[in-house]
């Protein structure tokens, strides 16, 4: 079995408890309350910038030119093609002020960038995968699961199931795939610890938006 297969089923029960969270199916039903969403946009503002600095850490760390690449890549659409759609929902709710950053934005992004910067290459290339894997998983499963033809968060759903963040995503476990058949159990081991605490940080970051979590 490779790596990324084991990896999956060691977050099972993560993954089940994310797409059950009020958020993910209110999300899904057009029902979630406004101010959760908007809580949620200005912390994913603050998160993708700190993903996208993560992503260019790795790229820079990486043994592989082709990885390297890939690497810039996931930046820049962390920064530029993610940001767009935040900007529409700002632009949307007339949202001028980006608002400060929260706790739990603050520790997974500061998890990210140390680990991208002070871990094994390999271990921080897992610790990032969640971020492609599980918004692929939950778009796709909101997108076949949903009720509404008129949800507010149309846009939201479109870009994490889309073709696009699909391909982005197949890229992302396939270099860890490969990446991880060079590695020893225990460094496989450590690349599986960091994919499983990234997990646990995304289940957090939207409990964090429903329960309005502040400082
Ligand atoms: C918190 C979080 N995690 C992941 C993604 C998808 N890159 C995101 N936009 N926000």
């Amino acid at each position: 079995m490779n790596w990324s297969t084991k990896a999956w089923q060691e977050i099972g029960p993560i993954y089940q408890k994310i797409i059950e969270m009020p958020f993910i199916e209110e999300l899904m039903k057009g029902s979630l309350p406004l101010e959760k969403f908007q809580f949620y946009m200005v912390q994913d503002a603050h998160y993708l910038d700190q993903f996208g600095r993560a992503l260019a850490i790795i790229a820079a760390r990486t043994h592989d030119l082709e990885d390297s690449l890939a690497f810039i890549k996931f930046a820049e659409g962390a920064v530029v093609v993610e940001k767009a759609l935040h900007e529409s929902y700002f632009e949307g709710y007339g949202l001028k002020e980006r608002g400060s950053i929260q706790p739990t934005c603050h520790h997974y992004g500061h998890f990210l960038k140390s680990t991208a910067a002070l871990q094994p290459v390999e271990v921080a290339i897992a610790a990032v995968l969640p971020c492609f894997w599980i918004y692929k998983e939950v778009g796709d499963h909101i997108y076949s699961n949903q009720v509404s033809d008129n949800n507010p968060y149309q846009k939201w759903i479109d870009t994490y199931a889309g073709e696009e963040f699909g391909l982005i995503t197949q890229r992302a476990v396939a270099i860890s795939d490969r990446i991880a058949l060079g590695c020893t159990p225990k460094q496989r081991q450590a690349m599986t610890e960091a994919f499983i605490t990234a997990s646990r940080l995304e289940y957090e970051f939207w409990h964090s938006a429903y329960t309005l979590r502040r400082w």
